[in-house]
């Protein structure tokens, strides 16, 4: 598609969401809009962090690659982890459903499982939820968190000089999606890891009260969600490969599959791993490992020191 065609796809993902969302005038209780991966709204009552992710069978995920159970688990997760990439407390999700009429009704079921089953790993519950016809299976679940005092940590606060840092692994998912997709079942850790991260959802929590500047969970990519820390914050970041978990699993697939693990960890989205900037000689908080630096504005995303060759992360329509 070509950039002026009309069309979703000549736009781009992010230039469409800086098209619905640019210009619009909001209220004072927003005190943090759209562009993070929550939102923070001040109610009489408090603050709510609240953010909201649509997965579509066939594009997100397909029923002949995961049970409905798993599915319904990465619904959820892929939310709960946005709300601890604010440095907050999940509180509630809520569930939109649509489906066509000759989907068996034990997928729901099956699918409500797993929602459940990952709500109640982070302590909470479906508060609500919405059931519509639609032509292929789409789950909207928004969830709700607690900052419980602290200042949200958004993509804007790295400055150079910073560290960056991970928590969580990187890679795992894109190495199942390519085994799936080559029509595989196996190896069942990297499958797994397609079919549901399991985030840790205190690394957040960690991170902002270990004085973290800048935090976004890695749901596109680690190069194209760094990349969204760079813009918001006006700087540049190089990472080091060196310093990277390049898993011996991920580097058996690779081989087996003629595909560059590397790759995989730097442009692999879906496992949800935690990135961060925190202050230079910070200590770091447990379970998180630094990778790289921020660097001066304008150099962009930078491994180690040159730019990358490939596109740094999954984006629709492309
Ligand atoms: N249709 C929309 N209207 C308003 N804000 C949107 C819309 N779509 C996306 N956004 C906002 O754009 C930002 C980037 O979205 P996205 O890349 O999906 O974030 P994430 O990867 O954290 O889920 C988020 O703050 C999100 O709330
Ligand atoms: C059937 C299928 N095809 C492709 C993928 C790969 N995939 C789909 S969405 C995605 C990126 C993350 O999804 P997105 O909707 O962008 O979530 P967000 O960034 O908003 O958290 C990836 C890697 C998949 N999971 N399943
Ligand atoms: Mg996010
Ligand atoms: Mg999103
Ligand atoms: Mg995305």
């Amino acid at each position: 598609m070509s950039p002026n065609d009309g069309t979703v796809a000549g736009t781009g993902e992010f230039r469409l969401i800086e098209a619905v969302t640019a210009g619009r005038k909001q209220p004072e209780t927003t005190l943090l809009g759209p562009g993070d991966d929550a939102a923070v709204v001040a109610t009489p009552d408090g603050r709510t962090v609240a953010t909201t992710d649509v997965l579509v069978q066939g594009v997100h995920f397909r029923l002949d690659w995961s049970s409905a159970e798993q599915v319904g688990r990465k619904a959820v997760a892929v939310n709960l982890t946005d709300i601890a990439a604010m440095g907050a407390r999940p509180t509630s999700v809520l569930v939109g459903f649509a489906c066509p009429p000759d989907t068996e009704t034990s997928v729901v079921t099956e699918l409500t499982q797993g929602m459940w089953i990952e709500a109640e790993r982070a302590g909470i519950g479906i508060v609500g939820g919405d059931m519509v016809r639609a032509d292929q299976i789409v789950i909207s679940v928004t969830a709700l968190g607690d900052l419980g005092g602290r200042e949200p940590v958004k993509r804007s606060g790295a400055r150079p000089g910073d560290v960056v840092a991970v928590c969580g692994r990187l890679g795992w998912a894109a190495a199942g999606l390519a085994v799936l997709g080559r029509g595989f079942r196996s190896p069942v850790s990297v499958v797994n890891a397609q079919r549901c991260p399991e985030p840790d959802y205190e690394a957040g929590l960690r991170a902002a009260d270990g004085g973290a500047t800048a935090m976004i969970d890695v749901s596109d990519g680690l190069l194209s969600d760094l990349g969204h820390i760079a813009t918001a914050s006006d700087v540049g970041i190089d990472i080091r490969t060196a310093d990277l978990d390049v898993s011996s699993r991920l580097t058996e697939v690779g081989t087996a599959l003629g595909a560059d693990p590397l790759k995989w960890v730097l442009t692999g989205g879906e496992d949800h791993a935690f990135a961060a900037t925190f202050p230079a000689f910070a200590d770091l908080p447990e379970g998180w490992t630094e990778i790289g630096v921020v660097t001066m504005p304008d150099s962009g995303v930078t491994v180690d020191g040159k730019k990358y060759g490939h596109h740094g992360g999954w984006e629709h329509w492309r």
